[in-house]
């Protein structure tokens, strides 16, 4: 199912692309990671999705609600979230309930459900000034969901955090895809790694390539396996190459290092001749490609 299609979207800035022709359908309860470089488009794409910019040209549908005002089904926190720091978080959300049309009663109720769901009901009655950035950022969240939207999207939202910060705030998005799609920009491959289900990587306004992570190791997932034998490495690389799962293989220095697209296959015909043959076998290891290893290649390829 498609809760949200955007098609051809284009946004040109002074006559140059910032976002040029793209094409994604987003399903529901995923974590989508919008992942690039400096200036590679993403603000400007989420912008675009929330309403805050109004694009060259495409279209951006919100498939089952085709006749809601957009902002309903959107949570947006951006890059640098500005808050009133003299207030407390509580009254930080129940302010912005208001804001957003709610009633005192309804916004308080709300408020109390959404400090406990993002794990600050503790620092309900502390000044936001005091906040670490982790708890800013938390309270942001709640802000950005307060009406419940369909889709929630997050500019960066654990760039500038420590890593007990970028804890909470990875695993609070875990959560929150139980409820709603989330969809966030990072430049940082790792937490894309971590968190997400599918990947949308970004290069001067283009996608250069996206998908479900899983079918994305598969497509640019290099498995090395090393090899070390206690004699002539050159003549066990031979018999080695020889095996119908193995891509490639080379030595270097005292080791075979074999290339293959099918771990688990190669990995028991390998280790089934060395029974066979009794291969004087040393050393069996195996390395998988990175996220970073996998986008270097899909940069590559574009
Ligand atoms: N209001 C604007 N006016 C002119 N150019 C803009 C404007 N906003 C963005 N750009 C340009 O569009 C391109 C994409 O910018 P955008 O901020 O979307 O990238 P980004 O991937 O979010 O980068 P960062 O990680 O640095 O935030 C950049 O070249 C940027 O300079």
């Amino acid at each position: 199912m498609t809760i949200l299609s955007i098609t051809d979207l284009s946004k040109k800035f002074n006559g140059t692309h910032a976002v040029k022709n793209m094409d994604y359908q987003f399903t529901p309860h995923q974590c989508i990671a919008l992942i690039g470089p400096n200036g590679a488009g993403k603000t400007t794409t989420l912008r675009m999705i929330a309403g805050l910019l109004q694009p060259t040209s495409g279209n951006i549908i919100f498939e089952q609600n085709k006749n809601m005002d957009r902002r309903m089904l959107i949570g947006y926190l951006p890059q640098h979230p500005v808050f009133y720091s003299w207030m407390t978080g509580s009254e930080f959300l129940t302010y912005s309930g208001q804001l957003g049309g709610l009633s005192k009663a309804k916004s308080r109720q709300r408020c109390k459900e959404l400090l406990d769901i993002v794990g600050i009901i503790d620092a309900k009655d502390k000044r936001i000034s005091n906040y670490s950035g982790g708890m800013r950022q938390r309270l942001g969240i709640a802000q950005a969901i307060i009406h419940k939207p369909k889709l929630l999207m997050l500019d960066e939202p654990v760039s500038s955090l420590d890593p007990i910060g970028r804890r909470e705030v990875l695993t609070l998005m875990e959560d929150l895809k139980k409820e709603m799609t989330v969809l966030f920009s990072t430049h940082i491959l790792s937490d894309a790694d971590e968190i997400s289900d599918e990947l949308i990587l970004l290069r001067n306004g283009e996608i250069i390539e996206s998908g479900k992570m899983k079918e994305l190791r598969q497509k640019y997932q290099t498995t090395k396996i090393t090899l070390q034998f206690a004699e002539s490495q050159a003549f066990y690389e031979e018999k080695v190459a020889t095996l119908a799962n193995v891509r490639n293989t080379l030595v270097e220095k005292d080791s075979v290092q074999v290339i293959t697209n099918d771990i688990t296959k190669a990995r028991k015909e390998i280790l089934q001749q060395a029974v066979q043959e009794d291969w004087p076998l040393l050393t069996f290891k195996l390395e998988q490609a990175s996220l970073e290893e996998m986008f270097m290649k899909a940069v590559n390829h574009s």
